[in-house]
């Protein structure tokens, strides 16, 4: 048997056998990659040597408690140098893994005899040869399998039977099954170890509903005031919310708000005397990021509110906005905390070209320490106040190492905590954010509407950066109304949702996108008469009543995301070809042996994102990426309408987008 040769024996860092380019990794690897428990991860290397000898690549995975697994790996294309394997993640913590490369004589041995037997050249030589490999198998197997390979390695040296005979009895499935389980390896050479962070699930699947707490049982007085809602009678809200299948409440921040330099109705600079603000121009008088906006309640109703939400199964997200409005506390305790220009004055925020009046930003280069303990002490407070998710306004306007040590140190404390990076900037920062700990963000996926882009997109979050991005798509946002909804229709908004809830294991919704409110402010790519500056109660009845909300829709997504683990997937997603430029197809994969149900799980999305058009065309699926074999015929069963079709690798296809934009077909195998 070749000894084993090791790199620090040579003096070399290149391993006997080379492991490179592993995978999930964080470039530079100076973080850990992320994933959630749940999540069935494709692990990848490189892994060749010289000459043609075979090798055998294997996963060697080491759970927080402990546990180890060793997973064969297998070549992502025949005759390439790329090995995979997927292995479910089920326990949150750090796990670490490293991938072994190691020279394959059975299968080397087993290629050559295949051919050297049936011409008839070196008969003996390879029978010889493979007697002595099942003789070494044997010698480490258990009792069963060591008698089997030991009679095996017997039949292999009776040089009376033809070889042929021999060759077949070495092939039974019985003897190949026990080489496999005991395989002669040598030259083992192990890659460099890495590091994976297993979060909990929600850390990056759910679905988000955001909305307004003032809004919800805000009602306007005779006089044309308006009485705000409260924590209270935003509360009896959750069980629609809840109804809609949504996981996750996230609430706009619930502080007070400045009275300095107000905000009007729609984004004016001239706020009338009652005018209630924007909520992200916290602190006033009356407290600051730690107090709750006397118009909502107490922090006794705070509490309440989450622990309501918890009854109906809704965790509440709460924003955490590092500003300050004027007349906040800090900036009379703190003036440290803020630039002051050479006339004194203090430049307010912007993130250009939007331009925040009413509020200060924070400098964190003057006092790092002490900022960052007083944010530390607002979000253990509303820790113990049940809230675990934490929406990161604007995260890209404040240094990254402060992302990563107040990340770090919650989640010391509290790993279950999860914060979502609201940052829409330049890809590098958006990505670092991730890297340095920040566990799901926001996307440009709202901009990404063409097939072409979507195709494009689709295959970005997906791919390699999914080791530490997590995307949210969310379809619309307070400040988040584009160009296609605006003008789409009921069939844009529709396809939109339906494509957010089933393309990643994230998604999210503003209030009123079921009552398809498409009307932009002037100029503006949000809302008019914007739900950020003035109160805007809705009639969810009246639109229940009157047909006019798809609020049943967004139900039925959310349904078939509950029902098909695929859906939750971040890395199962593969694209496929449709001969139409707006007719976009992906699936969704998750093999048997990662389901409760034991069965796999496959959904496939054909959906027309040209909102004024029907379209007809064929949509050409590659099969083996749905775990069936090319050619294969099964039932293609429709999710949203009920409707069953036998599809194959080619299949017509129509969409009416103002009858239905989208299938979502669950992959039934036909029986055969
Ligand atoms: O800057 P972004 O587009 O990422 O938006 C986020 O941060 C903004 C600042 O907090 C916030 O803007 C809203 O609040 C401001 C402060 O009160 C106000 O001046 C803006 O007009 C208002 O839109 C935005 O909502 C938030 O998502």
């Amino acid at each position: 048997m070749p000894k084993q040769t090791n790199a620090q024996q040579m003096d070399v860092l290149t391993p006997r056998i080379p492991v490179l380019d592993l995978a999930p990794q964080v470039p530079g690897n100076r973080f850990p990659a992320k994933a959630v428990v749940g999540d069935a991860v494709p692990f990848q290397a490189v892994a060749f040597r010289e000459g043609h000898d075979r090798i055998g690549v294997t996963l060697v995975l080491r759970s927080p408690s402990g546990a180890q697994q060793r997973v064969p790996m297998e070549p992502l294309l025949d005759g390439f140098d790329t090995y995979r394997a997927l292995a479910q993640v089920d326990e949150q913590g750090m796990w670490s893994w490293f991938v072994e490369a190691w020279s394959d004589e059975w299968a080397t041995w087993h290629h050559n005899a295949e051919i050297k037997i049936a011409a008839g050249i070196d008969v003996e030589l390879m029978a010889t040869m493979g007697a002595d490999l099942l003789e070494r198998a044997a010698a480490q197997a258990q009792a069963a399998d060591a008698s089997a390979l030991t009679s095996a390695a017997q039949r292999m040296r009776r040089t009376e039977t033809a070889p042929l005979q021999r060759w077949a009895e070495v092939n039974d499935p019985a003897v190949l099954a026990a080489v496999d389980r005991n395989r002669p390896r040598s030259l083992v050479s192990a890659s460099e170890t890495l590091q994976l962070r297993v979060e909990r699930a929600r850390a990056a699947v759910g679905a988000w509903y955001e909305f307004f707490p003032r809004s919800e049982g805000a009602e306007q007085r005779e006089d044309g005031s308006w009485a705000s809602g409260t924590l209270t009678t935003a509360a009896e809200r959750l069980p629609a919310v809840k109804a809609m299948g949504f996981d996750v409440l996230y609430l706009p921040p619930v502080h007070p708000i400045g009275e300095i330099n107000r905000k009007g109705p729609n984004n004016t600079l001239t706020p009338q005397p009652g005018d209630p603000g924007s909520p992200w121009a916290i602190g006033s008088k009356a407290g600051g990021h730690d107090t709750i906006h006397p118009d909502l309640g107490t922090i006794a109703d705070f509490r309440a509110f989450v622990q309501r939400a918890e009854a109906e199964g809704l965790e509440v997200a709460m924003d955490l906005a590092l500003q300050a409005a004027p007349d906040h506390p800090w900036v009379a305790e703190h003036p440290e905390w803020f630039t002051t220009l050479p006339d004194g004055s203090i430049a307010f925020a912007e993130n250009p070209p939007k331009k925040y009046q009413d509020i200060y930003p924070i400098n964190f280069d003057l006092d790092p320490e002490g900022i960052l303990a007083e944010v530390l002490r607002i979000l253990e407070q509303w820790i113990d106040c049940g809230v675990e998710i934490f929406r990161v306004d604007n995260p890209h306007t404040k240094p990254l190492w402060f992302w990563e040590r107040l990340i770090r140190d919650v989640n010391a404390a509290h790993p279950d905590v999860v914060f979502l990076a609201e940052a829409f900037t330049r890809p590098a920062m958006m990505q670092a954010l991730g890297k340095v700990g920040f566990q799901q963000s926001y996307t440009y996926f709202a901009w990404r509407n063409t097939k072409a882009e979507l195709e494009e997109y689709l295959r970005e979050v997906t791919g390699p950066q999914a080791a530490w991005f997590k995307p949210a798509f969310w379809v619309n946002t307070p400040d988040i109304l584009t160009e296609y909804l605006q003008f789409g229709g009921v069939p844009a908004f529709k396809v939109r949702a339906a494509i957010a809830a089933t393309a990643v294991p994230t998604w999210g919704m503003y209030a009123g996108y079921e009552l398809i409110e498409d009307v932009a402010r002037p100029g503006a790519e949000e809302a008019n008469d914007n739900e950020k500056f003035q109160y805007r109660p809705r009639d969810w009845e009246q639109a229940a009543r009157n047909g006019t909300t798809i609020a049943p829709y967004i139900t039925r997504l959310n349904e078939i995301r509950a029902q098909h683990p695929a859906v939750q997937q971040l890395w199962a997603l593969d694209v496929h070809w449709s001969d139409d430029d707006a007719i976009l197809v992906y699936s969704k994969h998750l093999e048997a042996r990662f389901t409760a149900s034991g069965e796999d799980d496959t959904i496939i999305v054909v959906a027309n994102v040209d909102p004024h058009s029907a379209r007809q065309t064929t949509v050409h699926l590659d099969l083996t990426k749905l775990g069936l074999r090319p050619g294969e015929s099964f039932e293609a069963h429709d999710l949203i309408t009920g409707e069953t079709w036998t599809w194959s690798d080619h299949n017509f296809v129509r969409l009416d987008a103002f009858v239905e934009p989208a299938h979502v077909l669950h992959v039934r195998r036909s029986v055969a």
